[in-house]
Order: C-alpha cells, then structure tokens, then sequence
C-alpha cells in the first residue's frame, strides 16, 4: 500500500491509517491502541525504542504514539532516530510523557516531535488528537512536495527568488537565486552582494528602481547584465511584487530573478540578422533606410546638413569570376573593416556601435557600400571624407596568398538639396557613384540633376542586356578591309550591333561601356568570338575566298576571361583557321596588367592568332608596347585619318606611326577612310590596308558575303 492512499485517511478512501504505539508498559500499550483503534487506525505496538524503529522500517506508520521515558531508547532518541529512516520527516509523532515540564516538552520538539499528550491520558481526545495530527501531517507533506516541486521548476526555468521585508526591509533571497548570481556555496547572501553581481554602470540604476519601488508599494520589471566571479557574463530579468497582509498594508516585496541570456542571445541573433549583414557585420540595407529616414527627421528638424556617400567597387565581379567567391567575401570583410576604421567619430555624430541614429556604415549587398555622415557643415567635408575612403580602399589586399587591387568609385547626395526622402537621397547618391564610374572610376562625384535621366537609362539597360544573350538580340556586322594597292578585301571587321525588342538597333558605343563595367562583357566577347568564327566557316563553306576576320576584345582585363579556352573552343582544331583570326585590342587593355597581359597575348600568339593595336594615336601610343607586347598589326584611329588632308599635324602623326610600324615590321591599317582623297594619301604613304565608309560601312553578314563574291568595291 502507498503511503499516499494511507494517508487519504479511512473517512474518504476507506483505508485505514497506521499507528505505532511504542511504550514500555503492556497496559497503557493496550489502551493507548484501543483508543486509536476506535478512532479508524489499524495500530502496532512496539515496547521499545529499538523494537519501534524495526516496526517503522517495515511498516512505516503514519502516527507514532511515542512514550518518553523507556529503558535503552528514551523516547527524544528514538524521535530523532526516527526522523532520520527515509520516509520518517513526514511520519507524525505524538510524544507521550508525564514530565509536563517546559524543558521536556521544548527537547521533545526539537528531537522533532509534532504534539505531545500528558498523562494522565484522556482516550476520547487521543483518538482525535492522532486523527488530527494525520490531517496536519498530510497538509505538511503537500507543502513540502509543492516547495520541491516549486524549487525544482524555477531550477529547470534558471529562476531564483527573492524577498525584501516591508516593514523591517530585510532582504533574503533563495540559494538558486545566489547561485544564479555566482555565489556557489555562500549560503544566505546579502542585498549587497546581491546588487554587486550587476554590471557596474548599471548596478545604480537598478538599485535606484528597487528602491523607488519598494518606497512607493510599485512592481518591478527590471533587466540588466550581472558579472559573474569567473568572468562570464548573464543577463537577469528581475520581476518583483508586492505583497500585501489581509488588512491591505504592504507586507513583502516578492521576486524572482531569472537568466534570460540565452533569450538575450536569440534576441541578438535575431537582431542581427535583421539589421546586420552576416558577412561584414556592418548594417544592412533595411537598418541603413532606418538610419537616414531619422536623420532626415533630426536634420529637418535642426536644419542641419548631412551626406550620403554611396559606394560601389570598381570591377569587383572580376575578383569573384577570377580567384572565386572565397576570395570575393574576404575581400568585402577587408574593405567593412577599412570603411570602419576611417568613419572616424567625428565623420559621424555618433561612436561605433551604431548606438545612434546617425553612426551608419552599411553594405547595401553585393559590392555597395553606404555611409551617412550627418552634421556636415559644408559638402567639401563629404569630399573630404570619400577622398580618404578612395585612398584607404585603393592599398592592397593579402588575401590568401593573392595580392589583391582594388578601387572605388563614390557617389555624394546632400540633404537636403539632393533630396528630402530617403529613397530620392539613396537614388541620386547612387546616380551620382555611376557617374564616378563613367569618369574612370576610382574618383568621387557629386549627384547633380542632369545625372539622373542618365542613370536611370543606364540601369534598365543594364537589366535588358542581361537578358540579350539568352534572347540572341546579337548580330554581328562585317566591316571590310582592304589592301589600299590593289583595292582588295583581305579582311573583315565583326562589329556588334544589339538589336533591343523595343528600342531596335543600339549601337555598341552605347552598351559595351555598360557591358564592360558590369562584367557582362565577357560572355559578351565569347559570344562574339564564336559567331565570328562560325560565320568565317560558313564563308568558307559557301565556296568564298578565305579572308582575316578581326574581332574587337576591348575594355575588359584580358587575363581574366579565359579567352585561350574560349578561342579554341570557337575556332576547333582547324589550324588554318588560327591564323585568319585577329583580337583588336586596345591601347588601355595593355596598361592594365602588363605581366598577365603579356603572357596571354603570347599564348594567343602561340596558337597563331595575330593581335591588332586598335585606335592607335589617341591613348599613350607609348612605343613601349610595340616593343614589349606582341602586337602584329597597327590600326591608325580615324580621328587622325579624318583629318589627314587639312590638318598637318595629323599628316605627320601618320607618317610617324607608318614609318615606326614598318621599321617593327608591323601592318599598318588606316581607320574611318571616308574619301577618295583620304584612300589616295593613305595609298601614298605606303599604308597597308584600309578601312571605312569610302569602302563600305559595315553590313550585315549576308551583305558581306555578296561583296566578298562580287569584290566590288
Ligand atoms: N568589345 C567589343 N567592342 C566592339 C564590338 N563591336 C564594335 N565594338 C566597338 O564599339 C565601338 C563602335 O563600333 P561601331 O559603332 O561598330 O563603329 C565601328 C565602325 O562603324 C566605325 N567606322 C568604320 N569606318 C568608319 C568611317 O569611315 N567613319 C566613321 N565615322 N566611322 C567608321 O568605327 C568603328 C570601328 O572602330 P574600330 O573598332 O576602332 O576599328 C568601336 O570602338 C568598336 O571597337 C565588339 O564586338 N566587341
């Protein structure tokens, strides 16, 4: 039987509670169990203190009727013996002496008696006395559990609790809360040591709370971090009540302290990932437009100016598209961390951490970067600040074994003359950063208004070309070039036109520089040079003769595009083939990386491919490239053709190059020949070949091959 169905008590459950009479004289033994037998318990009997704590064991009684004086065992020993057997705190014991002395009955309860009875005894009242005390007993095991239980949930919920007596405001808090608060094994612990946990600048406040709450009768919801001995940090949400006597009057103030830092944490990570970039750590997109929608409401309101700078990474796809995207998201953690370090506090009103409103540096995603720089006084400060930012952002990067360069370009827009909304500011700073670009990166601009109808036209054209190729809206134009002694073709140029589903045919100039700084060039240039080389195929098929075709590979970092790959994969294993192929490169294109240039321009030239130096004359025209880059042809620009006839300084520019390419041994071609007159003189000066509208403009590729069959010229 369960000690819990005994002690329902025989009136409810019809079981009948045991007693253990322990006394030393057989008679009063006899009546001691007659009475409590009436009184609906079944009963054993013990005539000694040892004999009752073998009786206990076994039958675990719920009421001993104990007498105090007894040979061996007294009766203070065996209680307290008693107490000590599992299951004896909750047993009820009834002492039973003749020594109604003070001191007797005090020992008794200290061995841990309940009650005591005297003889002589009153048998009606014992029966009542026992049945009383098992009531008692078991309203004292249920506290007792529910404590337990109490204790054990605010174990497993990390709540410890607390107390401030109101009328003599003595505190006390429960050994959880202590060890909570990193007072392992100090016992009781005092309201100092209790507010001493807190972090120190906030340890004031909170007490300066308690306090007020505690003098006014008020309720407390307190949160703050505590310092633990050890060093490590929680953070405790402290709620106290007050709790008020029958009579309405305050009586304690209840609490319970609980560690919520893991709910801290997932509130950071929460936060984080909704304001915060998870690569940089900087602000996100979201966070930012918070950011200067509040200063624009702080600035409207003191009418103070402040900037945004928009910042874009000059050719950054090239670095994901070149060492990976590993090195691509070091790279942006490299230019955060710059960007942080040199937004120095006085650039912004507020101190890092982004505790103000006005501290923001932000990665918008991608390669663009966000500063909002408030109170500046004067634009120039703006200047000032995106200068440093280039430069700092320009030193370069070691990431993993690579040696990294990388540049800047800078958009500007002032509140509130660029704009009083945020997205107006973020647009025009944005429209502004493409001009920056379009000026040759690396360089800050202001937004102006005329910039932004052109910035908007740049965007959607930058969206359309992303779906040109998919949609073959390319063609390709041939250009012929001719030998200028016998008026021959013995070439062609490829030109791309775009032919654009709403807009029809955009000429190159338009989208190429677009192309190029988005890095859609390069799918670009492999479109191009495949379809050059299928249709010299196709020529050839057709039974037409076997001409040059040159193929423009402008702008883009030549090392970067894998064009070795991508020509033998347009032109096959057709050797012949190689050697009708000529790459028109510009100028620029070898300034940019000269020692990863020069040895892809020797791999096009071991596959036998020629290299053409295109619009010759109008970049640096150094004669140092002739001589270390492998360039097979020159192509004189046609500005300076243009002008041959009227200008002398062009005539002689020409005749320089033409003298300096043949002493190279290198096939001049003259550009943009337009007149007779111009064809002659190029003639004269001993050029090799011609190209222009005096020949033909360029045409479509059927339109070619009908020339290229009737060679009229
Ligand atoms: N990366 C690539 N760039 C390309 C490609 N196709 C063209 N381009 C480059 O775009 C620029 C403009 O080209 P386009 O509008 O085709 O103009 C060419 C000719 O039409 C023009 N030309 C030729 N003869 C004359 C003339 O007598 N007068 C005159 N005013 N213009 C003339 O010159 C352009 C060819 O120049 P070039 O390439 O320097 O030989 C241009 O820079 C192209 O290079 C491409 O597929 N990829």
């Amino acid at each position: 039987m369960g000690d819990k169905q005994r002690m329902t008590g025989n009136d409810e459950s019809g079981v009948r509670p045991l007693a253990l009479v322990v006394d030393d004289d057989p008679s009063l033994r006899l009546y001691m169990s007659a009475a409590l037998k009436k009184s609906g318990f079944n009963v054993l009997e013990a005539e000694s203190g040892e004999a009752a704590l073998g009786l206990f064991t076994t039958g675990r009684p719920d009421l001993i009727l104990l007498d105090l004086v007894m040979p061996g065992m007294d009766g203070f020993e065996t209680c307290r013996a008693v107490r000590r057997l599992p299951g004896g705190r909750y047993t009820q014991i009834l002492m039973v002496t003749g020594l109604d002395d003070n001191d007797s009955i005090e020992t008794a309860f200290d061995a841990g008696a309940n009650d005591f009875v005297s003889k002589p005894i009153n048998w009606t009242i014992l029966g009542h006395k026992g049945k009383y005390l098992l009531r008692a007993g078991q309203a004292f095991k249920e506290l007792d559990r529910n404590r337990r239980r109490l204790a054990k949930t605010q174990e497993l919920a990390r709540l410890g609790n607390w107390q401030i007596d109101l009328v003599s405001f003595e505190f006390s808090c429960s050994s959880k809360a202590s060890r909570l608060l990193g007072f392992d094994g100090w016992g009781q612990i005092s309201y100092d040591d209790f507010l001493s946990a807190i972090i120190a600048r906030e340890r004031d406040m909170v007490k300066e709370k308690i306090d007020q709450a505690v003098q006014s009768n008020q309720n407390i919801v307190l949160n703050y971090p505590v310092i633990l001995p050890d060093g490590t940090q929680k953070h405790i949400l402290n709620q106290g009540e007050i709790l008020y006597k029958k009579n309405g009057e305050p009586e304690l103030m209840l609490g319970v302290i609980q560690d919520v830092s893991r709910l801290k944490q997932a509130e950071e990570e929460i936060r984080l990932l909704a304001f915060y970039d998870s690569l940089t750590g900087l602000a996100n997109r979201a966070l930012f437009m918070d950011r200067l929608e509040q200063a624009i409401a702080s600035a409207g309101r003191t009418r103070q100016k402040f900037a945004l700078l928009f910042l874009d990474l000059d050719q950054f796809k090239l670095i994901n598209d070149t060492l990976g995207h590993q090195i691509g998201d070091l790279l942006l953690k490299q230019v955060a961390a710059r960007l942080k370090t040199n937004i120095r506090k006085s650039d912004t009103a507020a101190a890092p951490g982004m505790d103000s409103p006005d501290s923001v540096i932000a990665r918008l995603g991608g390669d663009e970067f966000t500063v909002l720089l408030s109170n500046i006084d004067e634009p120039e400060s703006a200047a000032r600040v995106a200068a440093r930012l280039i430069r700092e952002i320009a030193d370069t990067y070691h990431l993993e074994g690579h040696d990294v360069a990388m540049t800047t370009s800078v958009g500007i827009s002032v509140f509130p003359a660029d704009g009083t909304e945020s997205s107006t500011l973020l647009k025009n700073a944005d429209s502004a950063m493409y001009h920056a670009k379009k000026n040759g990166r690396n360089n800050y601009q202001f937004y102006m208004e005329s910039l932004n109808r052109a910035a908007t036209e740049r965007f959607s054209m930058e969206r359309d070309l992303n779906k040109a190729l998919e949609n073959e809206e390319f063609v390709l134009f041939y250009q012929p070039q001719v030998d200028l002694a016998s008026r021959r073709i013995v070439g062609a140029e490829a030109l791309i036109r775009w032919i654009h589903p709403l807009k029809g045919m955009i000429a190159p100039d338009t989208f190429i520089p677009i192309a190029e700084e988005s890095g859609q060039i390069i799918d670009i240039n492999r479109w191009v040079l495949q379809a050059a080389c299928n249709q010299k195929r196709d020529w050839l098929h057709a039974g037409l003769k076997a001409i040059r075709v040159a193929v423009n590979l402008s702008g883009y970092k030549l090392s970067s595009q894998n064009i070795i790959g991508t020509i033998k994969e347009a032109l096959g294993k057709d050797s012949a083939d190689y050697q009708n192929l000529e790459l028109e490169i510009t100028e620029n294109v070898l300034m940019q990386e000269t020692r990863e240039t020069l040895s892809t321009l020797k791999q096009i030239k071991a596959l036998k491919l020629r290299i053409a130096l295109d619009d010759f004359g109008t970049g640096y025209s150094s004669l140092s490239y002739l001589t270390s880059f492998p360039v097979d042809v020159i192509k004189i620009d046609r500005s300076f053709v243009m002008g041959c006839i009227t200008e002398p300084k062009n005539l002689i520019i020409i005749k320089a190059i033409i003298a300096m390419g043949h002493s190279m041994d290198k096939r001049i071609v003259a550009e943009g020949i337009e007149t007779e007159e111009q064809f002659s003189l190029m003639k004269a000066l001993d050029c090799d070949e011609g190209q222009g509208y005096f020949f033909k403009h360029p045409v479509p590729a059927a339109d070619f091959a009908e020339f290229l069959a009737k060679e009229k010229l």
